[in-house]
């Protein structure tokens, strides 16, 4: 039999797990799994089982919102053998799963954890750490916890935390050196994200040509001060129209990046605190993790 390790945060989504673990155990069964249960008790338990864990079973699930994915994947990536990973979503926002196919009824989304349709995702390390979907730091970053679904991209992503502080007289700015191979700058800066565009709920994309989960680039998108509302509003439109033309902001693509600063900076890593920080090192791990996903995985919905 199939071995399967079954990671499951009980305070996810305010226990929103409870009753529905047989329905997920059922699933799981049918798809050929002996099924082994850890529920985590804490900050980075789950960390600590999938590294330890990983080499004993043939697949590895999660269930629990972002925070608990990302506890999973950094376990796997300092794991000496990866799994195929799964995922039952069990957070508040839960955009990473959505993009990716994943269903909301725990129970589907167990047959598709423990299905076959597979797909090589790119995780990003960020100094020791890693992050499934976005990086970001600056003033807005506490907003981005709570990124509405219905936000399709990057720049719409942007724009909706921008909408949202609009009311907020003193934003902070920060004085950064951007080292890429593509771009180096060194300018004071609002705000900043990189990320896996389609996984930040963002089933379009700006580019035509779509952008991959795997193909081992970051989008960065660097916004400058802005002096008067009516500049954050010029902004805002900016970003909504995916102008990339923009001197608002600087937009670009890259699989290796790091910002140094004078000042700390607090960066948040797929919505959780990832630390205030003078040197940042993020490097594309390219289809470092395979994930189980439902169907249409990139650049098709909206
Ligand atoms: N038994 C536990 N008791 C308290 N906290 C836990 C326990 N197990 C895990 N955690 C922590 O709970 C944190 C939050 O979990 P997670 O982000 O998955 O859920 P959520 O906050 O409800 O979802 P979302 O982030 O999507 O809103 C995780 O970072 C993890 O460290």
């Amino acid at each position: 039999m199939k071995r399967m390790l079954w990671i499951l945060n009980p305070h996810a989504g305010r226990g929103a797990m409870s009753g529905k673990i047989i329905g997920c155990v059922t699933a799981f069964q049918q798809a050929g799994y002996d099924v082994t249960i850890y529920i985590t008790q804490g900050a980075q338990d789950a960390t600590r089982v999938a590294r330890e864990r990983a080499g004993e079973f043939d697949r590895i699930v999660c269930a629990g919102g972002d925070g608990t994915l990302n506890e999973v994947i950094t376990g796997l990536m300092q794991a000496e053998t990866r799994p195929v990973l799964g995922y039952v979503p069990a957070g508040t926002t839960n955009d990473f799963a959505f993009s990716l196919g994943i269903s909301k009824v725990p129970a589907e989304a167990a047959v598709i954890a423990a299905g076959d349709t597979l797909q090589a995702l790119d995780i990003g390390r960020f100094n020791d750490r890693y992050f499934n979907y976005i990086a970001a730091f600056g003033a807005f970053t506490e907003v981005s916890y709570e990124t509405p679904q219905q936000t399709k991209n990057i720049f719409g992503r942007a724009a909706y935390i921008i909408e949202g502080i609009k009311a907020l007289t003193n934003i902070k700015t920060y004085h950064i050196r951007v080292n890429s191979a593509e771009t180096q700058m060194e300018d004071d800066f609002i705000y900043g994200m990189v990320t896996n565009t389609v996984s930040v709920g963002g089933f379009k994309t700006i580019r035509p040509d779509g952008v991959a989960l795997d193909d081992g680039l970051y989008e960065v998108l660097l916004i400058y001060p802005v002096e008067n509302p009516m500049e954050l509003q010029w902004l805002a439109n900016d970003l909504l129209t995916h102008n990339v033309e923009s001197n608002r902001f600087a937009y670009f693509r890259t699989s290796k990046i790091s910002f140094s600063s004078d000042d700390e900076v607090t960066w948040t890593l797929d919505g959780e605190f990832g630390g205030a920080l003078h040197n940042v090192q993020i490097t594309n791990c390219s289809r470092a993790i395979t994930f189980a996903t439902g169907k249409e995985p990139e650049g098709k919905e909206s």
